[in-house]
Order: C-alpha cells, then structure tokens, then sequence
C-alpha cells in the first residue's frame, strides 16, 4: 500500500502533488541532481546582466516564467483565485503566463487578466475537446497552445483520467494535426528524450517543454541531465526548449539556462507565496530569483541572456 504522504500546501488532499521522498521520486532525482551542479567563476571584465529576452518572438523582462498550473482556484481561500493571481504578477512583471488544464469559463477569466498567456490542453482521448480548446484559446487571444503529451498513464497503469477525462497518447500524426490546424505557436510539454524531442520538432511544435511535469515518471531523469542532448539534437532547428521542474531559485534557472534553455518555469517554488499572500507573494519570489540569476550570471561573466555558456557548469 502506498504511504500517505502529508502535504505541506492547502487545499484538498491530494490535488497539488507532493514530493515523496523515495527513490523512485524522480523529484528526489532531479533536486540531487541540480544541487550538484557546479558553477566556475569568470569575474575579470563582468558587467551588470540584462535580464530581458525574447520567447516565441516576443520581448520579456526576464527569462523565468509563470508555470502551467490548474484547478488552483478549488483551494483559493475567501473565494481568491490563485490562478488569476499569478495571471496578475506575470501581467505586472511582463513575464509570460501559462495555464494548464482548465474549462472554457475558467481560461477566459485568467486569460483576461491580459498577460501573454500560453493554454496547455490535456491530451485528451477526445480529440474533439482538444480542438476546441484549441480554437477556444485562440478567440481569446493566447500567446501559445500546447499539449502536456507526457500526462498519460496513471499510477495502475492505464491511460490516466482526470476530472472524469479519459487521456490518450499523443501521436507524431494527431500532434502534426494540432500543430498545423492553428496559426499559434504549438508546444509539447513533458518532453524527456531526444527521441520524443526530434517527434516534436518533425510535427511542426514552435517549442518544447523539457519536464517530467514534477516527477510523473518514477525514477525520471532530471531535466537538466538530458538538455545538452536535445539542445544538440535541436541545434538549428529554432525549435525553443524550455524546461521545468525544480526551479525553485534564480540558482536553479541559471542552471538550466547555462546548459541551453532558452526559458524556464518556476512550478511549486511559487506556491506557498501565491496560496499565502497572493499576487504579490509571486512577485517578490520571482523578483528575489531574478536577483539571484543576475548575481550568477555577474559571477560567470554572462552580460545578457543570450549568452550563456554551458562550459562553466561542473558535475560533483
Ligand atoms: C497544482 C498543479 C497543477 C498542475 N497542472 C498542470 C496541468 O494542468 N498541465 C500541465 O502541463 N502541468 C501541470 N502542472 C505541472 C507544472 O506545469 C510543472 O510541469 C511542474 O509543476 C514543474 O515541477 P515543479 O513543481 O517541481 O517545479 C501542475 C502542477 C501543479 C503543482
């Protein structure tokens, strides 16, 4: 029998997912594996580092993201909505903003907040779902759409359901549909492999999401192990690579950003500050790892974003 695990989030049991501790927790994994990455300093002729970057063609003040959350505004206490709220601190720092599984009504209200917003869409059985909430997010204005393709089994070993929806695999041809049936940018999220990266990038995705969406997979490579490789098998193709998962610093982003992505999301790190104090506890959190990513970047000699070096990165 599994063991219960106490959550260390409000809101009902088992809706935000809680790290283990066991081996088999690819989070356990992925925090060891960060936290042992080493950073070598260049200091001679360091300047001041600009945090602004470009992400699918549009300019940002920092490189760190919203993540793609969902079903939040269920644990929102006194009828707040976490969702939104952090809708507004993207909005307010000109980050970009994802959302992951949400009805119609409920992405409408967090796309109106009015920041940059990409809908991540479950890969439903129902491809009818998925195209219209395709369709659904590009009336509303969406900066992105994307598919979270590694959510498919469940912990028994058959497809997944979730909110009574039954999920589906992916395949190179339905995500080739998707990705050729809206002018948006189309992402895959949950990519783990440099094979399921070069699927990706032959079905037309704009991006890609290098995460195992907080450790789906048991005893998951860590994102960070397996970038360079699909950095490399990528190289050329402007295919942008993002990654998640564990990013709980400016330290942690600059880790990912050092060995080749291009963005990264913040995920759990944000959500004692979101559920405690709302939007503003997501600003100070982003802005406080935005200081730490400059201070990296001012110890390795990196003046802006599109320059990071994967050299200076060190395995203990
Ligand atoms: C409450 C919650 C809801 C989430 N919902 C979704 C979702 O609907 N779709 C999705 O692609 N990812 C979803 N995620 C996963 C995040 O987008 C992200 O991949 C993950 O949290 C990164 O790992 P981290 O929390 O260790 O940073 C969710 C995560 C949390 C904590």
């Amino acid at each position: 029998m599994e063991e219960k695990i106490k959550s260390p989030w409000p809101g009902p049991a088992g809706l935000i997912p809680v790290t283990s501790g066991r081996a088999d927790d690819a989070n356990v994994i992925n925090r060891h594996y960060l936290d042992h990455l080493m950073v070598e300093m260049r200091v001679i002729d360091s300047v001041e580092p600009d945090l602004t970057t470009e992400i699918l063609g549009r300019k940002f003040s920092s490189p760190i993201m919203m993540p793609a959350f969902s079903h939040l505004n269920k644990v929102g206490k006194d009828g707040r909505k976490p969702m939104q709220a952090y809708a507004k601190a993207a909005k307010e720092m000109n980050l970009l903003n994802w959302v992951g599984m949400e009805p119609d009504s409920e992405y409408a209200a967090i796309a109106d907040v009015g920041a940059p917003t990409v809908r991540i869409i479950k890969p439903f059985a129902d491809h009818d779902i998925i195209r219209k909430q395709i369709a659904f997010a590009e009336a509303h204005g969406a900066f992105a759409v994307g598919i979270d393709v590694d959510h498919i089994a469940g912990r028994d070993g058959h497809f997944d359901i979730v909110d009574g929806q039954p999920l589906a695999t992916v395949t190179s041809c339905d995500l080739k549909r998707y990705a050729e049936s809206t002018p948006l940018p189309f992402i895959a999220k949950g990519v783990l492999s440099v094979a399921d990266a070069v699927k990706a990038k032959d079905a037309g995705c704009k991006a890609i999401v290098v995460s195992h969406h907080h450790g789906r997979i048991p005893f998951g490579v860590p994102p960070t192990f397996i970038l360079p490789d699909i950095k490399r098998a990528l190289a050329g193709s402007g295919v942008a690579v993002f990654v998640d998962c564990g990013i709980d610093s400016g330290y942690d982003a600059y880790k990912a950003l050092a060995l080749g992505a291009d963005a990264v999301a913040v995920g759990r790190g944000i959500l004692s500050p979101l559920l405690k104090e709302g939007k503003d506890g997501v600003v100070k959190k982003v802005r406080r790892m935005n200081e730490q990513l400059k201070e990296m970047m001012m110890y390795t000699g990196i003046a802006d974003t599109y320059s990071f070096d994967p050299t200076v990165i060190h395995h203990s």
